[in-house]
């Protein structure tokens, strides 16, 4: 918030006249200066002005203007220091803003307390009574203060986005008409270059209308049932036929790297949806400099005043672009192997929703490049709350980027609702302020900004950050490492559990549905507890198929997640025919090796047991990607304490094991038999392996392999069949 603009005009403002000449006579010598945390460049002209005779009808709106600015708000002054330092600090970065070009113009907020308010203007402190205070809120998009002046006039402050106030300031006479006008024409045109606006208000209140207000105010402030509706009502009795004083706009720069992240997610195939709560025409030149909107895309816009109107303006536009009406809930969708058709996603600069593609249906249309949605709030009101939802949804979702401005908090919640209820894909909310909670609450996955504008963003959230671009960390390096883990583990487990069991099974069926057991409890309880568990942890928790750079630099590396690489219904079956084959090689080996012996059951049992673990220890071996000291220590480690215990069970008079491991490991087959069981067991998986890395690789062994070869990332070869990474 570097850069402010202020609009600001001339009217008769009687008794304040008298106010101004009493301050202007102190101002000289003498005055207190203070030091600011920021720096505001002035402009030499409005200060030419503020320092105008006070007969001058602008001169006096100037200064009602700054004294709106450094009142109605909710900044609290810091004292940092004896020598005048003072920080100013607040939820609104804007109104601190605000605040800080007012100090810089010599209007400087001293104290704030919940009664007064002292200003020091040109170095006179000028001490006002809050009679109220009417808080921002989203509905009326206002806030106003209500203030005594020494010379006891009263007088309410108010300032807002541009719809609300334009709709309750007074415009009974030609000129005050001209003025409307012409602070809009300014406002579009901050507004065109990007700058958040506000517009400044104020009204004299007349002893009548102050009596009223405040018996209102005091039972609606008490109230213990709808407080917030009976203030909103309060608000609304000063909050009319008001005099415009002035417009604001303040620069909100994007943080750093929000361009290059929005590219990023683009190429991952992730569709990202950007709801504000700012002005239209802001919205769309934020979204230009982020580059979520581009020069060549086709804008949609639906600006609706009525239901009817917005129904028509939603039919006109599928209708022209040839978008066909869905109608069942979207199965989750089948991203399709090209990731060039990522390259139509859109992307985000603060408030997103990520949602991945859909599969909208085109028609013959003329579809000239991608096509942008803007729609207002206003527009949602009746889209939302009417039958129109699914009108919206078809066009929002044929649309490569959606941009919702003026959208009320709840109205964002009812957006990422929309996507959640019609589609079963992710969503992903993430935002800053607290106008976004609701929308963070409302996704599957929520995320907070830690910014300016209070916590509450990130108490809500699932996930905080300290910056929007940390996004394509999270997404693209852990969101795809924790994809592979928790895929690769899923699998794994019921590799780990099955075949196990399918072991027990095939001794059951050999001893004629005894239903007895070669195992002791022991070994089957301590199977799960200690033999296998600490690799599987470890490997969850640990393991990294890919670097962290590689990862980010090519972010279509993504779309293994969205295309169900790693975990489908395919991969589980296979796996389900490895473990069958794998438990019977498990199985009938040992049987096999000790068919015409005299061992015991319980000893074949303790070579199962000790095969087994070996077994799916070095089958988690063959797939770990990354191999560390920690997860060396795991797997090899979890065989030799696997062994240990075996030899302390087996030690133990009691059990019927007793001394089985000792006789058996004393012979030459015992050992053979471990080493086929392994061999053979995984003999086939290995195969298969090679086979597909060598005919069919996926992109992420090619990026593997470049990795691994090169030993840095570099340019991808084309995969076959047209598919690159
Ligand atoms: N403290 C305030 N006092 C007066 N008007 C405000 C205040 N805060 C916001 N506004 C006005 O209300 C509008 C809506 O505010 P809201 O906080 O919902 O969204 P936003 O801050 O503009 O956008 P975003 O969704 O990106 O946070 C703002 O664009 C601004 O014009
Ligand atoms: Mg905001």
């Amino acid at each position: 918030m570097e850069f402010w603009k202020a609009s600001v005009y001339g009217k008769d403002y009687g008794d304040m006249l008298d106010l101004e000449v009493s301050l202007l006579k102190s101002n000289g010598a003498g005055a207190r200066k203070y030091k600011h945390k920021s720096e505001v460049a002035v402009d030499t002209e409005l200060m030419k002005l503020l320092h105008r005779e006070l007969t001058d009808a602008e001169r006096v709106a100037t200064h009602e203007f700054f004294l709106t600015l450094v009142v109605c708000n909710t900044v609290i002054p810091i004292s940092l220091d004896d020598n005048g330092s003072i920080d100013y600090q607040g939820e609104s970065p804007d109104e601190q803003a605000l605040v800080a070009a007012a100090a810089a113009y010599g209007y400087t907020l001293c104290e704030r307390t919940s009664g007064h308010i002292v200003v020091d203007v040109n170095g006179e402190k000028l001490r006002l009574d809050v009679l109220g205070l009417h808080e921002f809120d989203s509905v009326r998009k206002r806030m106003s203060v209500v203030i005594r002046f020494p010379n006891n006039s009263v007088k309410v402050l108010v300032k807002g986005a541009d719809t609300s106030m334009f709709s309750v300031i007074a415009k009974n006479t030609d000129k005050a008409d001209d003025l409307a006008r012409e602070t809009q024409k300014h406002l579009t045109d901050y507004s065109s270059i990007g700058l958040r606006t506000l517009v400044i208000a104020a009204k004299d209140l007349s002893k009548a209308e102050l009596e009223q207000w405040q018996c209102r105010y005091e039972n609606a402030s008490t109230s213990l049932t709808d407080r917030a509706i009976k203030l909103r009502q309060t608000a609304s009795i000063v909050e009319s036929e008001l005099s415009l004083v002035g417009a604001t706009a303040i620069e909100d720069r994007l943080q750093e790297g929000v361009p290059e992240t929005i590219e990023s997610l683009r190429q991952a195939g992730i569709k990202v949806w950007v709801l504000t709560g700012d002005k239209q025409e802001t919205a769309i030149s934020i979204g230009l400099a982020c580059k979520l909107l581009t020069s060549d895309m086709q804008m949609i816009v639906i600006n609706g005043n009525s239901e009817t109107n917005c129904r028509n303006l939603l039919l006109d536009a599928k209708a022209k672009y040839g978008v066909a009406s869905t109608c069942a809930k979207r199965k989750n969708f089948e991203l399709k192997s090209s990731a060039d058709k990522n390259d139509l996603q859109p992307a985000n600069y603060k408030t997103s929703s990520e949602v991945p593609q859909w599969e909208s249906v085109k028609e013959e249309a003329e579809v000239n490049g991608p096509l942008a949605l803007v729609i207002d709030g206003n527009s949602l009101v009746y889209i939302l709350e009417k039958d129109l939802e699914s009108e919206l949804f078809d066009l929002a979702t044929f649309c490569n980027v959606v941009l919702c401005c003026r959208v009320a908090p709840l109205q964002k919640a009812g957006i990422v609702d929309l996507i959640k209820s019609r589609t079963d894909d992710m969503t992903l909310a993430i935002g800053d302020g607290a106008n976004d909670v609701s929308m963070i609450q409302m996704a599957d996955v929520g995320i907070g900004i830690c910014g300016q504008e209070g916590r509450q963003a990130v108490m809500a959230s699932d996930f905080a950050m300290g910056q929007f671009r940390f996004l394509k960390r999270l997404l693209l390096v852990h969101g795809h490492w924790n994809y592979q883990r928790i895929a690769y583990l899923v699998l794994y487990n019921f590799y780990r559990n099955a075949v196990f069991v399918l072991m027990l099974f095939w001794y059951i069926l050999c001893s004629a549905f005894s239903t007895t057991s070669a195992l002791t409890d022991w070994s089957s309880v301590l199977y799960s507890v200690i033999y296998t568990s600490i690799p599987t942890v470890v490997v969850g928790v640990l393991d990294k198929d890919l670097n962290h750079r590689t990862l980010l630099e090519y972010p279509k590396l993504y779309g293994a997640g969205h295309r169900h690489e790693a975990y489908n219904l395919h991969l589980f079956w296979v796996t389900m025919l490895d473990t069958l084959w794998q438990s019977l090689v498990l199985f009938y080996i040992p049987l096999f090796t000790y068919n015409e012996s005299t061992v015991d059951m319980w000893s074949l049992g303790s070579l199962w047991t000790i095969a087994v673990v070996i077994l799916v220890n070095i089958h988690l071996a063959m797939d770990i990607q990354q191999w560390v000291s920690i997860t060396q220590m795991a797997v090899w480690g979890s065989i030799f304490i696997s062994y240990g215990c075996m030899l302390l069970l087996d030690s133990i008079p009691v059990f019927p094991n007793y001394w089985t491991i000792y006789h058996l490991a004393a012979s030459p087959p015992y050992w053979l038999t471990i080493i086929l069981i392994t061999i053979i067991a995984l003999l086939p998986r290995f195969l298969v392996k090679i086979v597909y890395q060598r005919f069919w690789p996926s992109d992420i062994q090619i990026a593997r392999e470049a990795e691994i070869l090169l030993e840095r990332p570099v340019s991808l070869p084309k995969k076959r069949g047209g598919r690159s990474t």
